[in-house]
């Protein structure tokens, strides 16, 4: 049981462990980030450049990439910088990549679902889908553009239609629901948030994110008014952090650490190293949905052992049962946009 848990890791000690595999730069990973010099991608770009796990972080912006790029690379660790700008550098920029974080798109603005957001994001995600499919296919993905319920289902079509689709390498990032659920629960019982940690699973967008606090560890314990109120405010998190920037964004500076672990927890797998597990929304045959987000066994190419739902509450039962219907929709629209005529 034990074993299937998600592992509670902090950037910095992260960052500490991925030390005992700094000796030797060719085992080390090259990381792009497409969508670098945004609101997530500058703060993601630096988190990553401060790790010895990165010997080679390559930036990818449609704009103002150089700049991001020029500043970061006077920080004194031991990765390589490089930048590209504009879509007549994308393939360069991916050459010989293995691991692709994708925080690509526009971010929301009060009143919006992130769902409205897929007139704009799906086409950015496809296209850079269809780079990675072309440059380097083997490189492990994980899309942070939203919406992930439908962009992850988007990148999946486009690398069928290229015939290099490996359904164990392409991953929506939703690392920043379990980092929420662990600062809230770590919050209400007064436990260090570090050695919370919370199974998330489903989707990213509302009622599709479903919380496993049965399954947190340390074990804790709610009346059933404040789990829910809880469960509620781990779903809508994302809406309180828009509702809060009033029109400058979303989340971004929580969303780079949790992009950061995620790509951490990536680069640690292909380097070997064994236990790595993380919550992401992958290719799935666990629920009725054709993705969803489970605790998955990392290994070096990707998904090797997704490892399923555990034991579900009655409450949480209620939950996928409510979350499975929006998913299915929000994933045939996602290969609808790529398969339409
Ligand atoms: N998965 C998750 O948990 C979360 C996802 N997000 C999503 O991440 C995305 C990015 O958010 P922010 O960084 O705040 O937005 P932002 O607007 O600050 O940055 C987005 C960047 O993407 C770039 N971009 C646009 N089209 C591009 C293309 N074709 N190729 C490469 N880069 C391109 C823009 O130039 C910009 O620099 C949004 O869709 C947002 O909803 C945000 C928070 C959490
Ligand atoms: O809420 C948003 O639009 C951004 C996001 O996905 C999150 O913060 O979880």
């Amino acid at each position: 049981m034990f074993s299937r848990l998600v592992k509670p890791q902090s950037v910095a000690g992260i960052a500490k462990s991925a030390q005992n595999f700094s000796t030797s730069s060719q085992n080390n990973v090259k990381v792009a980030v497409l969508g670098a010099a945004g609101g997530i991608g500058q703060p993601l770009a630096l988190l990553l450049k401060n790790s010895p796990l990165v010997t080679e972080l390559s930036l990818f912006d449609i704009v103002h990439t150089p700049g991001v790029a020029a500043d970061l690379s006077h920080i004194n660790t031991h990765s390589k910088v490089r930048a590209g700008n504009g879509p007549e550098q994308l393939k360069e920029s991916l050459k010989g990549m293995e691991v692709v974080i994708i925080p690509a798109g526009v971010p929301r603005k009060p009143g919006m679902t992130r769902d409205d957001l897929f007139n704009t994001n799906a086409s950015i995600v496809r296209d850079l889908a269809q780079a990675c499919a072309e440059v380097c296919p083997k490189a492990l993905i994980g899309i942070i553009s939203n919406p992930v319920n439908s962009t992850v289902p988007i990148a999946s079509e486009v690398f069928q239609k290229a015939g290099v689709y490996d359904p164990n390498r392409i991953f929506g990032v939703t690392t920043l629901d379990i980092v929420r659920a662990n600062a809230f629960i770590g919050e209400a019982k007064g436990l260090n948030p570090t050695q919370v940690n919370v199974p998330v699973i489903g989707g990213h967008s509302g009622v599709t994110i479903i919380p496993l606090i049965s399954q947190c560890k340390p074990a804790v314990d709610f009346p059933k008014d404040q789990l829910k109120a809880l469960t509620e405010r781990i779903q809508e998190a994302g809406t309180e952090v828009v509702k809060a920037k009033a029109g400058a964004g979303s989340a971004t500076l929580s969303m780079a650490f949790a992009g950061a672990r995620f790509a951490f927890s990536l680069c640690r797998a292909i380097m070997g190293e064994s236990n790595v597990v993380e919550c992401s929304y992958v290719r799935s045959n666990v629920t009725d949905a054709k993705y969803f987000s489970t605790p998955i066994l990392l290994g070096p190419n990707g998904v090797q052992k997704n490892l399923g739902l555990g034991n579900l509450s009655p409450f949480e039962q209620e939950l996928l049962k409510a979350a499975i219907p929006e998913l299915k929709k929000n994933i045939q629209k996602g290969e609808d946009f790529v398969n339409k005529k």
